[in-house]
C-alpha cells in the first residue's frame, strides 16, 4: 500500500487532518482516501490546506471529505469520521472508478488531483442538469472560450440536449480568425448530424462549411428589446409600451415608412395620412422627442443588423426543430455589434422560451420536448440588477427550467449579476477569478461549499476549473480538454 499520506491524527465530519513527514510533497486539491480498518469504510477527501509542522519538520494537512464508501458499496455524505491514524492514502484505480460512476455524458476534462491529470477519471456533466442553468465564471484568457468549444463538442457527440451560442467573433464554427492550425466545430467528426451553423459570411465560405444562411425576419423582432440595447428615457418606455398591442412587423413599417420628424405635430392636428393609423392615434400623446429617439434607434438596430435582418425570411423554425433535435446550434456573426447580437440573441431565445411554454401548456409536461441550453457570454448585460435591462433572460433564469430551457451564463463579474438569478444556477465552474467579492458571491450561490475550495480557485491555472454541480455529489476540479486535442480523440474514437 501506498502510505505516503501516512496517518490521520485529527477529524471532525467536516475535515481531516493528517501529518507528512519531512521532504514529502502534497499538492491543494490532491484526492486522498482514509480507510477506517475496523469498519471497511473509505472515506474520499481533498486537500484543501496545508502548513508546516513546526514539532516534526514535516506537513499538517487539511482535507474537505467529499463522500464515503462501506462495505455495502453505497457512496454517501459522510457522516461517520474515520477511526484515529487510519491511513491515509492517493485513490487507486477501483476508487477513480466508483468516482467515476457519477460523471455525467457531457464530457468537459479530466480530473485533477492536485497537479495531476487522472486520464482515468474523465469529467462528465450529465444534460439532465442543463435546463436548471449553468454559469462559467472566467477571468480573460483562462480558457472560456475552449471551455465552450469543448462543451459543444461533446454536445454534438452525445446529442441529449440542444445548445444555442452566438458567436459575434466567428472563433467557434471554423477556429480563430488568422490561425491555419486552429478548428472549430465544423471540423467535429459528426459536425453533419450534430451541427447546424446559421451565418452571416459570404455565401462560397457558408456552403463550403456547410453553413446556412441566417434570416431573422421583422415578426421575430419585439419592440420591449429596445430597452435592452439602449438605455431608454422614461418617456420612451412610454412609447415602447404604447407600441406593445402592435406586430413588430407593423411597428417596424411605421418607423421606416413614416416621416415620424413631423409626425407628431400631424398627430396632433388629426391630419395623419399613412398607412398606420393604428399606430398612429396610439403613439399621439407620446412626447415627440421620445418618438424620435425610438424611431432613431429602430433605424440603428436594421442597419446594424441588416445583412440578416429582413421582413419576410426567417430561419427560427429551423433554429427551434434544430434544437429540438439536440443539435448545437451556433449562430456565426462574426463582426456583429455588441448591440446586434443582444438583440438577435434575445429574439431566438424568446421564441425558443415561448415555443417550450406553448407546448407544456398544450402537453403538460417538459418531457415531450428535450433540454435546451441558451448561452450568453458577458452576461451581466443582460442579467444585472437593472430588471430593464433583463427582457426575456430574466423570465428564463426563474421560469425556463420547467420547459426544459437552461441560461449557460458566462461572466467574469458575477458580482454584477443579479444574486435571485445566481440562485438558479444549478451547475457553476469555476475558472480562476482574482476578485475575492466575486469569489465570495459565488461560494454563496454554490450548491456546494466551495468557500473550503478558496486557496484552490485562487490557483487554478489556465484551462482548469472547479465544478460544482448538482449532478455530482461533491465539487470536482478539471483541467479542460484542449479543444484540439479532444477533437483529435472524438476523430480516433469515430467509426
Ligand atoms: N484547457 C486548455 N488546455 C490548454 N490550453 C488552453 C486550455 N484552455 C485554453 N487554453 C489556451 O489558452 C488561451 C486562452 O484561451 P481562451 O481563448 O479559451 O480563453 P478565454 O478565457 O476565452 O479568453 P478571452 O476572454 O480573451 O476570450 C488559448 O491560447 C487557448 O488555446
Amino acid at each position: 500500500m501506498d502510505n505516503r499520506f501516512h496517518l490521520l491524527t485529527g477529524t471532525d465530519v467536516l475535515s481531516y487532518t493528517w501529518i507528512l513527514p519531512p521532504g514529502e510533497m502534497i499538492a491543494v486539491g490532491e484526492l486522498a482516501v482514509v480507510t477506517d480498518e475496523r469498519t471497511k469504510t473509505r472515506y474520499f477527501a481533498r486537500v484543501t490546506r496545508m502548513n508546516h509542522e513546526p514539532e516534526t519538520g514535516g506537513l499538517l494537512v487539511t482535507g474537505l471529505p467529499i463522500g464515503c464508501i462501506s462495505l455495502d458499496g453505497e457512496y454517501r455524505k459522510p457522516r461517520t469520521i474515520p477511526a484515529l491514524y487510519s491511513p491515509v492514502r492517493p485513490l487507486d484505480a477501483d476508487e477513480n472508478a466508483i468516482l467515476r460512476r457519477f460523471m455525467g455524458e457531457l464530457e468537459v476534462g479530466f480530473m485533477m488531483s492536485g497537479n495531476q491529470k487522472v486520464v482515468d477519471l474523465p469529467i462528465g456533466i450529465p444534460s439532465s442538469v442543463l435546463n436548471q442553468h449553468l454559469g462559467v465564471f472566467a477571468t480573460t484568457g483562462m480558457g472560456k472560450s475552449n471551455l465552450m468549444k469543448v462543451f459543444c463538442a461533446s454536445a454534438i457527440n452525445t446529442r441529449n440536449a440542444g445548445i444555442l451560442l452566438t458567436d459575434p467573433h466567428g472563433e467557434y464554427a471554423t477556429g480563430q480568425p488568422g490561425d491555419p492550425d486552429s478548428r472549430g466545430l465544423v471540423h467535429h467528426p459528426k459536425a453533419q448530424e450534430g451541427l447546424s451553423v446559421f451565418t452571416i459570411r459570404e455565401p462560397a465560405i457558408a456552403q463550403e462549411y456547410g453553413m446556412k444562411p441566417l434570416r431573422i425576419g421583422h415578426k421575430d423582432l419585439s419592440i420591449s428589446d429596445l430597452g435592452l440595447v439602449f438605455d431608454l428615457t422614461a418617456a420612451q418606455y412610454e412609447v415602447v409600451n404604447l407600441l406593445m398591442p402592435f406586430s413588430t412587423n407593423e411597428i417596424i413599417d411605421f418607423f421606416i415608412n413614416e416621416d415620424v420628424e413631423s409626425l407628431p405635430s400631424h398627430l396632433r392636428t388629426t391630419a395623419y395620412i399613412g398607412n398606420h393609423q393604428d399606430i398612429a392615434q396610439r403613439v399621439r400623446s407620446a412626447p415627440a422627442d421620445a418618438l424620435r429617439l425610438v424611431q432613431r434607434q429602430i433605424r440603428t438596430l436594421l442597419d446594424l443588423t441588416s445583412l440578416f435582418v429582413d421582413s419576410s425570411s426567417s430561419s427560427l423554425p429551423e433554429i427551434l426543430s434544430d434544437l429540438d433535435e439536440n443539435k448545437v446550434v451556433l449562430i456565426d456573426i462574426p463582426g456583429m455589434s455588441d448591440a446586434a447580437e443582444l438583440f438577435i440573441l434575445s429574439a431566438i431565445s424568446r421564441a425558443i422560451f415561448k415555443d417550450r411554454q406553448r407546448r407544456f401548456i398544450e402537453q403538460g409536461s417538459a418531457a415531450a420536448s428535450g433540454r435546451v441550453l441558451i448561452s450568453i457570454e458577458e452576461a451581466q448585460r443582460v442579467l444585472s440588477q437593472r430588471s430593464e435591462k433583463t427582457g426575456v433572460f430574466r423570465e428564463i433564469a426563474m421560469e425556463g427550467r420547467k420547459f426544459g430551457v437552461g441560461l449557460g451564463v458566462i461572466t467574469q463579474q458575477p458580482k454584477n449579476i443579479d444574486q435571485r438569478v445566481l440562485a438558479q444556477m444549478n451547475t457553476l465552474f469555476v475558472m480562476g477569478l482574482a476578485d475575492h467579492h466575486d469569489r465570495e458571491i459565488i461560494a454563496s450561490s454554490a450548491k456546494h461549499d466551495l468557500r473550503v475550495l478558496d486557496t484552490e480557485i485562487q490557483t487554478l491555472d489556465r484551462g482548469d476549473a472547479v465544478i460544482s454541480t448538482v449532478g455530482i455529489p461533491f465539487p470536482v476540479s478539471c483541467h479542460i480538454h484542449y479543444f484540439e486535442e479532444y477533437l483529435d480523440a472524438l476523430w480516433e474514437a469515430a467509426p
